[in-house]
């Protein structure tokens, strides 16, 4: 039987999960065929735990806005090569567009399916949008990528802007979707990203509501009220000074694009700016080090005496180390999938320094837990904690959690927000608890800062 029905363009949604200034959408609508559009639970590319949550509402989220336009987010679940094979021998589909991803398990099924696809004689085409230039257009003139974040950004800011936001196409076509076997479709409820037994994602439902229309509010809610204190207000956790956007770029909800110019526009502070530049620098990274979450950048790191020390690591994954500023980050990871960055960096500087713990199992434990985890960002940040990255901070800069915990939570704020035992204590004894003698149920330090230290920079001399 011949099929009459018009061909359609699929637009395949991986991490771009927007209508404006996406690009594949876009393209697929100048097309002027109808458009279906698909995500594929592809069980190679899914994320850790917390940020699956944040999938599935992110598909919830953009289905809506489809289903507002009169079509539809279709959600098959299988190996994205034979997914995608099944729906262009049921649809005839002529074209399939998406937005790039960067990692490297991504791009490699990206070029195998793109090749696959146009052998069969489709029209294949891929977008950029999801960062503010292509990881291979911010260089060294040998190709090479660069190592000091400071000489990447200005290269990165000599090319041209980018390219400003383009907006969601204005009426969309839209194509039914295929009739598939069972074994491929998935409903919302049953599409097996949520936790259900335990159901520990209250404190993530409370704290966030993904999609685009949320991910605008919070931008203008930055810019309106916290983008000219940013500079200084940015590493106080109890101030919330910063936009939060995270999670909400990692899912594409935003572009770094879109952000960029409502920024500029505003006159947010450089500062801002450069923070977008770091995210680039992540992936710039990742893309020329496929095995940056695995292989210490800098090679001497190879030697390093590691501890194996479970009942550490324990302590640190559930806050219960005795130091309260890491512990009310890692309280408020578990809670909320997110964590103040410069509490990040004090509770990864004490798992590898302190606890002399391979910086890899902290990666490994932020890549379960946070909603914005991303293959680029979490481990270039641990390398770049742990010392043994590029353009990382010594090792043998090892943080004070109390000093820090002084400097950047004075009053204590964010520390009784997450570490309620202590709320009752003084501000100035709440971030080093032991030495008031108060009683209160928590924890003693389970390592010594000084005698710590010292093991750490010990541990670092032998390699
Ligand atoms: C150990 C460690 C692990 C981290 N893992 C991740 C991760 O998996 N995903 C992630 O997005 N960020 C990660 N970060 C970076 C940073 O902590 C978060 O991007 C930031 O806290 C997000 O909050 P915000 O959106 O309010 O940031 P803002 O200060 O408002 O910054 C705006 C945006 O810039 C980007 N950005 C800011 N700082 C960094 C940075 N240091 N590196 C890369 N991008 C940055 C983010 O996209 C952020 O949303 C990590 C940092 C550390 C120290």
């Amino acid at each position: 039987m011949v099929n009459l029905a018009p061909a359609p363009t699929i637009v395949w949604f991986r991490e771009d999960f927007r209508i404006a200034d996406n690009m594949a959408l876009l393209e697929a609508e100048k097309r002027g065929q109808p458009t279906l559009c698909i995500v594929i639970l592809d069980d190679a590319h899914l994320p850790g735990a917390a940020a699956r949550w944040w999938l599935h509402g992110a598909i919830r989220s953009l289905d809506e806005t489809l289903r507002g336009m009169g079509g539809a987010l279709h959600v098959f679940r299988g190996a994205a090569r034979a997914v995608l094979a099944e729906i262009v021998r049921k649809t005839g589909a002529g074209a399939v567009f998406w937005n790039r991803r960067y990692d490297p398990a991504g791009r490699e099924a990206d070029t195998a399916i793109k090749a696959d696809l146009r052998a069969r004689g489709l029209t294949v085409r891929s977008f950029p949008g999801a960062l503010l230039h292509e990881p291979w257009s911010v260089c060294t003139r040998s190709v090479a990528p660069y190592k000091i974040f400071t000489a990447f950004w200005r290269a990165a800011c000599a090319l041209p802007a980018p390219f400003p936001p383009h907006p969601a196409p204005e009426r969309l076509v839209f194509a039914p979707p295929p009739p598939m076997p069972d074994s491929l479709i998935t409903r919302h409820e049953q599409d097996g990203l949520l936790p259900r037994h335990p159901d520990w994602a209250g404190g993530l439902r409370d704290m966030w509501s993904p999609g685009e229309e949320e991910a605008g509010d919070q931008l203008s809610d930055f810019l309106r009220h916290d983008g000219a204190g940013y500079a200084t207000a940015r590493d106080f956790p109890g101030d919330e000074a910063t936009s939060r956007l995270s999670p909400f770029l990692r899912f594409g909800h935003v572009s770094p694009a879109q952000v960029w110019h409502a920024a500029t526009r505003k006159a947010c502070p450089d500062k801002f700016l450069m923070e977008l530049g770091w995210r680039d620098f992540a992936w710039s990274l990742l893309f020329f080090n496929p095995d940056l979450a695995t292989r210490n950048l800098r090679p001497e790191f190879d030697a390093m005496p590691w501890r194996h020390d479970p009942g550490g690591l324990a302590a640190w994954q559930r806050g219960q180390t005795g130091y309260p500023l890491v512990d009310a980050g890692m309280r408020e990871l578990w809670h909320t999938g997110w964590m103040h960055n410069r509490v990040r960096m004090v509770a990864a500087s004490f798992l590898v320094k302190h606890l002399l713990i391979d910086w890899r199992e902290g990666e490994r434990w932020f890549a379960d837990t946070l909603v914005d985890h991303d293959p680029a960002s979490n481990p270039m940040n641990w390398q770049w904690n742990a010392g043994t990255g590029v353009d990382a901070a010594p090792y043998f800069r090892v943080m004070n959690p109390i000093l820090q915990s002084r400097k950047f939570d004075p009053h204590g704020v964010y520390i009784r927000r997450w570490v309620p035992e202590l709320a009752h204590l003084s501000d100035d004894a709440i971030h080093a608890p032991w030495e008031s003698g108060a009683t209160h149920p928590y924890p003693a330090p389970i390592v010594d800062h000084r005698a710590a230290r010292e093991r750490a920079l010990a541990a670092w001399k032998m390699i």
